[in-house]
């Protein structure tokens, strides 16, 4: 589960001494629940990725507290939110951001590498995954050599592979056409259904959003429950 309480954040933009504040997140408060899916809705600008980084540990807020299944994350060093992120939480993002210069296997196989897993239970675990995600075929493919759904299917694996309990997406299907749009959305309710994965997307796409248990509106720094409950 993930409690954020009474986030606020402010960027400094501005000449170099002339520096004024402006506030993009205003006292947010809510919870995700363990399993579930929540989107988070809102124009450019309104602060949905600020939220996500923050959520995340990427970023720290200016005040309130993030808690993530009890563990307090807005106060961990740089360190150690980087070790908890690649523990507990996958990434979705609109462009993919593969690796170019890696296989479709090895691209999955990269955070376990960054874990330390030993190479004979990263092949077991990359293979029975590509098998799982539709990927067996192309698994020696580049990236330049996928179609764009495909690659997206990569990065979801990327982000399974490690077996995290949370995965965020930002923008999962931006760049994808709307039948491939559909896939993708299918192959994150099925992984929510079969392994309980809490999904924290972000989009602008009403019909993105509609795949959520929760949907939240973000209008101009301040998140606001839109109640809509989707039967899945
Ligand atoms: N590093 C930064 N420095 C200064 N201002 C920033 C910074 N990052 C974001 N902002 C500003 O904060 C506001 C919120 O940006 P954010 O990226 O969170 O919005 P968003 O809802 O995710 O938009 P989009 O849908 O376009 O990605 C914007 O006005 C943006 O210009």
């Amino acid at each position: 589960m993930i409690r954020v309480e009474h986030i606020q954040h402010s960027f400094k933009i501005g000449k170099k001494g002339k520096e004024r504040p402006v506030p993009v997140l205003k006292d947010l408060s809510f919870e995700v629940e363990k399993g579930s899916i929540i989107s988070i809705v809102g124009r450019s600008g309104s602060g949905k990725s600020t939220l996500l980084h923050i959520m995340a540990g990427f970023l720290k807020p200016e005040s309130g507290r993030i808690t993530v299944n009890g563990t307090v994350t807005s106060d961990f060093t740089e360190t150690q939110s980087a070790e908890f992120r690649l523990d507990q939480f996958g990434f979705i993002f609109q462009n993919f951001q593969l690796m170019p210069g890696l296989t479709t296997f090895e691209n999955i196989e990269l955070p376990l590498k960054l874990k330390g897993v030993s190479k004979t239970e990263r092949t077991k675990l990359v293979r029975q995954l590509v098998q799982h995600v539709g990927l067996k075929e192309v698994q020696d493919h580049y990236p330049n050599e996928l179609s764009g759904g495909q690659q997206q299917r990569v990065s979801i694996a990327r982000a399974l592979i490690t077996n995290p309990p949370i995965i965020f997406a930002d923008e999962p299907t931006g760049s994808l056409d709307s039948e491939t749009e559909q896939e993708i959305l299918a192959l994150i309710r099925s992984l929510n259904e079969s392994r309980g994965i809490t999904f924290v997307i972000i989009t602008h796409d009403d019909e993105v959003a509609s795949i959520a248990d929760e949907i939240y509106q973000m209008h101009d720094g301040v998140l606001k429950a839109g109640g809509m409950h989707h039967a899945i």
